[in-house]
């Protein structure tokens, strides 16, 4: 069965275990934004678990360098899925998924600036990650003709697991889960909408 993640890009660890404890009956997986992490430290993982240990949490690190180590520091901390880029030298993604190995949790590859993203996906799976999340950043996003239904085409040429990241909203929901995906990602459909709570349990209610 499919997962649905929110993405939580607020600011404070106050805002974030608020908004949690709104959407988290409609959610599987928490994801803390990178923004959050670097304004708040590795603690907002920790809170986090602490109020929905029963969640997958994850820490979106965006790590590009010590990839044992960056993992190893964030799943000490209470998370359960850390990402690493795409974009950098394979050694540091073996590095997170040995330190995932060895902790018993996981490795997500983003794949925010990858030229080739089937090409890369196919590539980083073979390495042991958990799946590869097919994204397009906030600013990609914002750029002129931007429509997510290349990662939706992308991840069905794959082959591998994938999640989607990059506007996933009520309107794309659908056509996300469609392709295959193991997880989609909803971030600001969720946390800017006025009911937040109620905007996740309308994406969730369309995995049925
Ligand atoms: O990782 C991110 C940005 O780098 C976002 O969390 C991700 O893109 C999901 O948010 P949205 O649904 O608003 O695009």
């Amino acid at each position: 069965m499919a997962k649905l993640q929110v993405a939580i890009d607020l600011l404070s660890t106050e805002a974030a275990l608020e908004l949690a404890a709104k959407v988290a009956p409609y959610v599987d997986i928490i994801e803390l934004g990178t923004p959050l992490i670097k304004q708040e430290g590795l603690k907002v993982v920790t809170a986090m678990k602490a109020a929905h240990p029963d969640k997958l949490v994850f820490a979106d690190m965006k790590t590009a360098d010590t990839g044992a180590l960056e993992a190893e520091m964030a799943f000490n901390a209470g998370a359960d899925l850390v990402t690493v880029m795409g974009t950098v030298d394979d050694a540091t993604i073996k590095g997170a998924v040995a330190a995932a190995n060895k902790l018993g949790k996981k490795v997500v590859v983003d794949t925010i600036g990858v030229k080739n993203r089937v090409q890369r996906a196919k590539e980083v799976s073979a390495m042991g990650v958990a799946f590869v999340e097919l994204h397009a950043g906030l600013d990609e996003q914002a750029l002129p003709g931007y429509s997510i239904q290349t990662l939706i085409n992308e991840g069905i040429e794959a082959g591998v697991p994938f999640s989607i990241a990059g506007g996933v909203n009520a309107n794309s929901i659908k056509d996300v889960l469609a392709a295959g995906a193991e997880v989609a990602v909803a971030g600001g459909a969720i946390y800017s909408a006025a009911d937040p709570a109620k905007a996740a349990e309308a994406l969730k209610a369309a995995f049925n």
